[in-house]
């Protein structure tokens, strides 16, 4: 059994936030504004993750008015996700994710959000793929004004082996 979901989300860069993407800080001028630590590639995994799983959306499980979220880490709000992917007998095939962003160089910090993204997904970092691309200045994300990231997922649940005698 497989099931397969995507994910779309973004955010406002703005000054005097630390910058959290795919669960690590990297050092930028800016950070992502919103009502959890707005880590953007995260929330786009969750979203992949609940789309697998026919579970709705991030703001359906954690609602943007609740002030229990308020600066929420968004490893906490994936994790209680993936309980959920868990306990439908589900694990990770793969997942393959984009981060559309002028700006700051993400090469240098890929693998770690590779290795940070498995562990939240309980995963092989070779079952865990980030790209980034800038928009060649065009439109908001090439302004500087926010990134965007999407990803794909494939879950994956194994059935029972059975026990035939002989
Ligand atoms: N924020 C970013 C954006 C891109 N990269 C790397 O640069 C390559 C070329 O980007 P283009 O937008 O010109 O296609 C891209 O493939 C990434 O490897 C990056 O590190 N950080
Ligand atoms: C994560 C939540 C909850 O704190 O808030 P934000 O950080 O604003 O993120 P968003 O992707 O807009 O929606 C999901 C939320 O409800």
């Amino acid at each position: 059994m497989m099931r397969i979901g995507q994910g779309y989300d973004v955010h406002q860069l703005v000054e005097g936030r630390p910058f959290i993407l795919g669960g690590i800080e990297i050092p930028h001028d800016r950070g992502l504004l919103g009502h959890s630590d707005a880590d953007v590639l995260l929330h786009t995994i969750t979203d992949a993750a609940l789309g697998a799983i026919g579970g709705g959306d991030i703001g359906k499980h954690f609602p943007d008015t609740d002030p229990e979220f308020k600066d929420a880490d968004s490893k906490k709000l994936l994790t209680h996700i993936w309980e959920i992917v868990k306990g439908e007998g589900y694990e990770l095939g793969n997942i393959d994710c984009t981060v559309i962003a002028q700006k700051p160089k993400l090469a240098p910090y890929i693998e770690q959000m590779r290795e940070s993204i498995a562990g939240l997904l309980e995963a092989d970092v070779s079952q865990v793929n980030v790209k980034a691309t800038t928009s060649e200045h065009l439109g908001f994300t090439g302004r500087g004004e926010g990134i965007a990231a999407l990803a794909v997922i494939l879950l994956v649940k194994h059935p029972l082996s059975l026990d035939v005698p002989g």
